[in-house]
């Protein structure tokens, strides 16, 4: 399914496949702990996070960037072979990623629109993959405003964000939390694969 240049691959991952691949997260979590970042506005976000890979994503008050540790000063855990073959299933061609961000919303958890940019070869696409609770996934434009069409992402659903779509706004509006029973603290886990440099 494709919108606005976004391509849904909805139940790619079947319930075995997305309980191997929450073993996997655990044990990457248990290496690279959940932070809730701050934006360099010094605002919390609602969106816990944790990365694999190369690099990781992060917030605090110096501002938005890729990092090659954890905020605690430690090396990522690398991305697990499982994830990277989501990637090499639904990007084939693309470099392997370099970045795995691990969003993990809890309950009353949001993600306000916005670009992913921070990324230097926009030829790569970004990889999105939802587990556990639904969560209302908001498309928009490249330009800030316009008209938006969203669509509930379901546990085992995946995007992804290429071509004419790499540079599009994007978020989640809200999660229906305790609609799956996937996750043992509940909530919704989203990963988003990135080839960073
Ligand atoms: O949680 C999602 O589905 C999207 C996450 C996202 O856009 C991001 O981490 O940049
Ligand atoms: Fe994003």
């Amino acid at each position: 399914m494709e919108i606005g240049g976004f391509e849904i691959h909805p139940a790619l991952l079947d319930r075995p496949a997305q309980e191997a691949l929450v073993e996997d997260l655990r044990a990457v979590l248990a290496q690279a702990p959940l932070v809730q970042p701050e934006t360099p506005r010094g605002r919390k976000m609602s969106v816990r996070m944790s990365a694999a890979g190369r690099y990781g994503w992060i917030s605090d008050r110096r501002g938005y960037r890729y990092s090659d540790t954890h905020p605690a000063g430690t090396p990522w855990p690398s991305i697990p072979e499982a994830v990277l073959a989501i990637w090499r299933r639904v990007a084939p061609g693309a470099r392997d990623p370099e970045c795995c961000l691990i969003n993990w919303y809890g309950e009353g958890a949001r993600m306000g629109l916005h670009q992913d940019r921070d990324e230097t070869d926009m030829s790569q696409p970004v990889v999105s993959v939802s587990l556990g609770d639904d969560g209302l996934f908001r498309m928009g434009n490249e330009e800030r405003g316009g008209p938006t069409r969203s669509v509930w992402l379901h546990s085992g659903d995946v995007v992804v964000m290429g071509g004419a779509a790499r540079l599009r706004h994007h978020g989640v509006d809200r999660i229906r939390f305790g609609s799956s029973t996937l996750l043992p603290r509940g909530g919704r886990l989203n990963l988003t694969l990135r080839v960073v440099t």
